[in-house]
């Protein structure tokens, strides 16, 4: 059921942009997700970025505590302080929200965790670079110049505001839970672009439902595994605004373990492209007023960490 997502090779880009950029242009304005291969980043630097984010959230909770969540700088760890509006509730989960600039004194020591900023540093680079591809196709086939996103989402300067976040997802093992509670409520991403890191099953997507249902709650939803060696690449909020709808931000959601799935934590990663604070938020065709990224972004933070209803326990 539901509509496949394809699988687009960054191979020999240079030589095959175009090819690419088609491949990409079908896939971001028919569903908004996509799975990129030979995009760069190997199967070792993977996983050493997950050993090295699993052994920060090993941390016993004073230790994690000296890094708190600053929600002005979007940097720093929560447990349990983001909530969707899909259903209003706590995420069954902690992470981690590291950035570019801002960082002194916020990044995991050494005596913590051996080589964590270096490492997440090095991760974080790679991420651009292969973010750089996808977005300079897009801009080819908005019209805008090739550099045109690059210029916008430029992480030497100090209003950068890509997002590095390191998720763990609670083990759900011997719980109930009320009939389809997500692990992760459904939403759209306000960013650029995202890409994902997971294993296994749980990320599911509802393609056709860009910006105009509720949620998608009861909708039909697409199975998005995590593919390995592969990186889950979706359009955010931003891009949609920024191209005038055309490439799609869409619902997406992590289940619940099915039977027989592992029922212990969940790890991912994700790496959130934003445009410069600076930046002005503007479609070819105009069909929204001009926006800064930065109340574009400040605006969707609070809608997530601060304009909710008191939550109720969901868990039993
Ligand atoms: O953990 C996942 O697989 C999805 C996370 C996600 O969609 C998000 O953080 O925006
Ligand atoms: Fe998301």
């Amino acid at each position: 059921m539901g509509r496949p997502i394809v699988q687009v090779s960054l191979d020999d880009f240079e030589n095959r942009k175009q090819e690419i950029t088609n491949d990409l242009w079908k896939a971001a304005t028919e569903i908004g997700f996509f799975y990129l291969k030979d995009h760069g980043l190997s199967g070792d630097e993977i996983k050493h970025m997950f050993e090295i984010s699993e052994a920060f959230f090993k941390l016993p909770a004073d230790v994690k505590a000296k890094y708190r969540f600053d929600l002005s700088k979007n940097i720093g760890w929560e447990s349990g302080q983001q909530k969707r509006a899909s259903h209003h509730l706590p995420e069954l989960k902690e992470s981690l929200q590291l950035k570019w600039h801002d960082m002194e004194g916020r990044w995991p020591s050494d005596q913590d965790i051996a080589d964590f900023q270096a490492t997440c540093e090095a991760f974080m680079q790679k991420c651009q670079e292969i973010s750089f591809k996808v977005l300079s196709c897009f801009a080819l086939g908005l019209g805008f110049e090739e550099d045109f996103f690059t210029k916008n989402h430029d992480v030497t300067k100090p209003d950068a505001q890509q997002t590095f976040r390191l998720m763990h997802y609670f083990p759900v093992e011997g719980k109930t839970f009320p009939e389809g509670f997500p692990r992760a409520g459904s939403h759209c991403d306000f960013e650029t672009i995202t890409l994902l890191f997971a294993k296994g099953a749980g990320l599911e997507v509802c393609p056709g439902r860009e910006a105009t249902s509720e949620h998608a709650v009861g909708d039909e939803w697409t199975e998005c595994p995590a593919l390995p060696g592969t990186i889950t690449v979706n359009i955010g909020d931003a891009l949609m605004r920024w191209s005038d709808d055309k490439l799609k931000s869409n619902y997406h959601r992590v289940r619940m373990p099915l039977p027989g799935e592992d029922k212990g934590s969940r790890f991912s990663i994700a790496y959130f492209n934003q445009a410069n604070k600076h930046s002005i938020i503007e479609g070819k065709e105009g069909r929204y007023p001009p926006i800064s990224a930065e109340e574009f972004v400040s605006e969707s933070l609070r809608a997530i960490y601060v304009k909710q209803p008191q939550a109720v326990s969901a868990a039993s």
